[in-house]
């Protein structure tokens, strides 16, 4: 994996993580067998769908909680836990669930956030495998408006892992486009400590 140079933070990025056929493979197994859903957040005092289609998975009992949204786990899919397996082998990192996200065409886009919810601990560590269609991933800093933003165009079959102080430091996004776009999956594994009963 190469080191991405960038201040406040790591990234690091594999463009072929994945063979492409494997990649391919592994996108129409999962858009066709995930349980996919489009949920709704509250946004402004108003609750508006999400523009794309989503999935929790893991270990069982753990619940994500972002803009008064709770996901609950739902079991692996066989080959993602495979997927989870690999990318632990090669990161030294653990993983014990996944965020799914399909962008079903250029209109599908997730907005600024970092992924920094206390239940991902201090230094969260996130591994994002990309399937399909390349999409934008743009990184801005938070704090300091003179640090340039970051653009990497993320591969199918790529895998790019945030750790460190990234979140802490640095917003992501993948935006919207106007130009004609397959769907692509992504998938964030992540170490999600258990949530106390609410
Ligand atoms: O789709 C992507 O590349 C980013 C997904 C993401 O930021 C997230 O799941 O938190
Ligand atoms: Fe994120």
């Amino acid at each position: 994996m190469k080191q991405l140079p960038i201040t406040q933070g790591e990234l690091l990025y594999d463009p072929e993580f994945l063979l492409p056929t494997d990649a391919e493979q592994l996108y129409n197994t999962l858009e066709q067998q995930l349980n996919w859903r489009q949920d709704s957040i509250r946004m402004f005092g108003r609750i508006v769908k999400i523009p794309r289609l989503q999935c929790f998975q893991g270990e069982p009992n753990i619940s994500y909680l972002y803009s008064g949204l709770s996901l609950y786990t739902t079991p692996w899919h066989p080959a993602i836990e495979q997927l989870k397996r690999q990318i632990e082998t090669i990161s030294g990192y653990q993983f014990n669930s996944v965020l799914i996200n399909f962008y079903r065409d250029g209109k599908d886009s997730m907005g600024w956030h970092s992924d920094d919810e206390p239940e991902l601990g201090p230094e969260p560590v996130i591994a994002s495998i990309s399937l399909g269609q390349p999409r934008r991933f743009l990184l801005r800093h938070r704090f300091d408006k003179s640090i340039p933003p970051q653009e990497l165009l993320l591969n199918s079959g790529s895998l790019l892992i945030m750790a460190g102080q990234l979140q802490h430091y640095w917003h992501h996004s993948v935006p919207k486009t106007s130009r004609q776009m397959a769907g692509r999956i992504n998938l964030t594994f992540r170490q999600t400590q258990q949530s106390e009963m609410e």
